[in-house]
């Protein structure tokens, strides 16, 4: 796939997967470094490689099966992306967001996005869920950011604010839910922090974002939040904290990939069901548009 992306090539992966579903999806869902199973959840599934779909990159990361995933939850319409597009994989920053301007000439109107990351917070735990309240796109203030390049109106303005995107509504409903299956005591709100990877952060480094006060760090999610707000999607995300980043430097412990997949797994169900149970809260009405 070339490097500058224009609406056209938006549009025809997006006419292409109309013309392959007769879903029409009004939510998306990208699933985190092991957390695909979300997509299970699916109801009346149709889904494609992402080999077979026009335009679209390709997934190289273990735990990212390459899947796009039409589906019902809850009566509610839903896409899923069973595996997200990293900076990392060497994808430039239009490359990784391309599907979520795709999902916006679907018709979908609210992100969800998910990712695994290790945590600041001294107060985390391995295995809790935080409720993103909050990003530090570290790429962005780099100068990284996939709005780069001539602005395309017919997706949005040309400086989008960026204050208050991981919509209040939802994540009180989040909470709410979270209460009545009994999970609270593992669930957290926090700012994440996007970081470029693919190495795991040095113990200086895990310093540096303690002291900015960031809660959890990956190597996601932002560019997709940035891009998905620019053409005016309600953002919901969740991080599913995997490890406690290693700040001390008597720790002997270190962090691994393998490690992410396994506590991913761990809290599979549990993030199933808040997932399935928030959508099928969402004030969304499958027979418009
Ligand atoms: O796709 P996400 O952000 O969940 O993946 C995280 C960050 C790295 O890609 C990988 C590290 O284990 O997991
Ligand atoms: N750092 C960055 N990305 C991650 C981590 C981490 O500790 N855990 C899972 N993704």
């Amino acid at each position: 796939m070339k490097d500058q992306i224009c609406y056209d090539d938006y549009q025809k992966t997006a006419s292409w997967l109309l013309s392959q579903t007769q879903h029409r999806p009004k939510v998306a869902i990208i699933c985190g470094s092991g957390l695909g199973m979300l997509a299970d959840a699916l109801k009346c599934q149709d889904s494609f490689p992402y080999s077979d779909i026009p335009g679209f990159p390709q997934s190289t990361v273990q735990g990212h099966a390459g899947r796009l995933v039409f589906g019902e939850l809850k009566g509610k319409t839903c896409v899923c992306m069973q595996g997200r597009f990293h900076m990392y994989e060497g994808h430039s920053l239009c490359k990784t967001t391309f599907p979520v301007r795709v999902f916006k000439l679907l018709g979908v109107e609210t992100l969800i996005v998910t990712n695994a990351a290790g945590s600041l917070a001294d107060n985390y735990q391995v295995g809790d869920i935080m409720i993103i309240k909050d990003h530090i796109n570290f790429p962005g203030l780099a100068g990284l950011n996939p709005l780069n390049g001539p602005n395309d109106d017919k997706f949005g303005p040309r400086f989008p604010p960026m204050s208050g995107v991981y919509d209040k509504d939802l994540r009180k409903i989040a909470f709410d839910l979270c209460k009545s299956m009994g999970v609270s005591q593992f669930v957290q709100e926090g700012v994440y922090c996007m970081v470029g990877g693919p190495n795991f952060e040095s113990i200086a480094e895990a310093r540096l974002l303690h002291r900015l006060g960031v809660d959890a760090v990956g190597m996601s999610t932002a560019p997709e939040v940035v891009v998905a707000t620019h053409c005016g999607m309600r953002v919901f995300g969740l991080s599913l904290i995997t490890n406690k980043v290693v700040k001390s430097y008597d720790d002997t412990e270190s962090v691994n990939h393998e490690a992410v997949l396994e506590v991913s797994k761990l809290r599979s169900q549990t993030l199933k069901m808040l997932v399935t149970e928030l959508v099928s809260r969402m004030d969304i009405n499958n027979n418009t548009g």
